[in-house]
């Protein structure tokens, strides 16, 4: 939902070039998928609102997220969410007081002493995002506490950080210009804290990034294990059968998960660099993938004997053979 014009922060509208402290330049695999988030991701900031990528484990979020961020051209600030995060590591804190006593006894007889005490006050890092305009990455924020994420509110609406605790001076700071944020999340960890975090979520832009297409699933793995895309092809196909094993609709058990691209890029990279042939009829092969999955798989079909388990994964792959052999 749009707010009102009024309320709209101004920060994100602007962007400025500061190479130096940009994230390194990890590569991304573009499929039109991935192009149009990053498009779309690019637009939104731009207009000065805050963005959330969200989907399951493995699909890229922060990888898009860090990219996104990279091309904005300004300094990065990434923050992981989790439980023990507290305001003060994002807004920041006491160190201390510094006592400053002059005394001034420059004519005998005439003694002046000058006493002053100051509190030190550190900036945390969403503070100093904030006051720079860096491009804030916050992910996985759904694992901070709900009260942590309160602090975004007033933030996101009306760009401007209240600082809580600090008894001298500013009470808040308004958000630089150039300042943006991203976040990411796994809508499988909301169990339990989604209502809370509802007002921030209202608040966003969220792009769903839900299991990846065969084109840009297939082109990662490629890309990051260095394989050809057929063979590439081979490992997606297989992890994807997998996944789909033990699906809520087929089972009441089932508890998300499942094995996530980083599975894929494990056998394809693993099966490079040990000369192991990427075919489903290999047992060298077939034996690299149940190690790369079977636990996901396990956790997810709650309930399941281990040994059901590695025997429907072992029939997955045999259809596997059986498909290739056909095609
Ligand atoms: N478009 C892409 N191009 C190249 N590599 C990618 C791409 N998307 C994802 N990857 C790779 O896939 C793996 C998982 O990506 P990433 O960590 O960004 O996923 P995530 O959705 O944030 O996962 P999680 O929710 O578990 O943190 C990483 O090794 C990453 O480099």
């Amino acid at each position: 939902m749009r707010v009102k014009e009024r309320h709209q922060p101004s920060w994100g509208s602007r962007s400025k070039k500061n190479p130096e402290s940009s994230p390194p330049k990890k590569d991304l695999f573009l499929s039109p998928f991935i192009k149009g988030v990053v498009s779309r991701s690019l637009h939104y900031l731009s207009a000065g609102f805050p963005v959330h990528l969200t989907g399951p484990s493995g699909v890229g979020k922060t990888s898009v997220a860090l990219d996104v961020a990279r091309k904005r051209e300004r300094p990065v600030t990434f923050i992981h969410g989790n439980h023990e995060m507290n305001n003060r590591d994002l807004i920041g804190g006491f160190t201390g007081y510094t006592r400053r006593k002059m005394v001034d006894n420059y004519i005998r007889t005439v003694y002046k002493a000058e006493e002053e005490m100051r509190e030190d006050w550190q900036d945390g890092r969403l503070l100093h995002a904030v006051r720079k305009g860096h491009t804030v990455v916050y992910d996985e924020f759904t694992r901070s506490r709900p009260e942590t994420n309160n602090l975004f509110l007033s933030l996101l609406e009306e760009g401007v950080l209240p600082l809580y605790g600090k008894k001298e001076g500013e009470t808040f700071v308004r958000a630089h210009p150039d300042f943006s944020i991203l976040f990411t999340s796994n809508p499988e960890e909301y169990v339990g804290n989604y209502q809370s975090q509802d007002a921030l979520l209202d608040r966003m832009l969220t792009i769903d990034m839900d299991f990846l297409d065969e084109e840009t699933e297939t082109g990662i793995i490629a890309k990051k294990a260095g394989v050809d895309p057929r063979k590439a092809a081979i490992v997606h196909r297989l992890v994807k059968s997998v996944r789909e094993l033990y699906t809520e609709e087929e089972n009441d058990n089932a508890d998300g998960g499942g094995p996530s691209i980083r599975a894929a890029i494990m056998i394809a990279q693993i099966a490079k660099e040990s000369d192991i042939p990427i075919d489903p009829a290999d047992q060298a092969f077939h034996a690299l993938c149940l190690d790369a999955v079977w636990l996901s798989v396990y956790r997810r079909g709650k309930g399941m004997k281990k040994q059901q388990v590695r025997w429907d994964i072992q029939e997955a792959i045999r259809k596997e053979v059986k498909g290739g052999k056909k095609g």
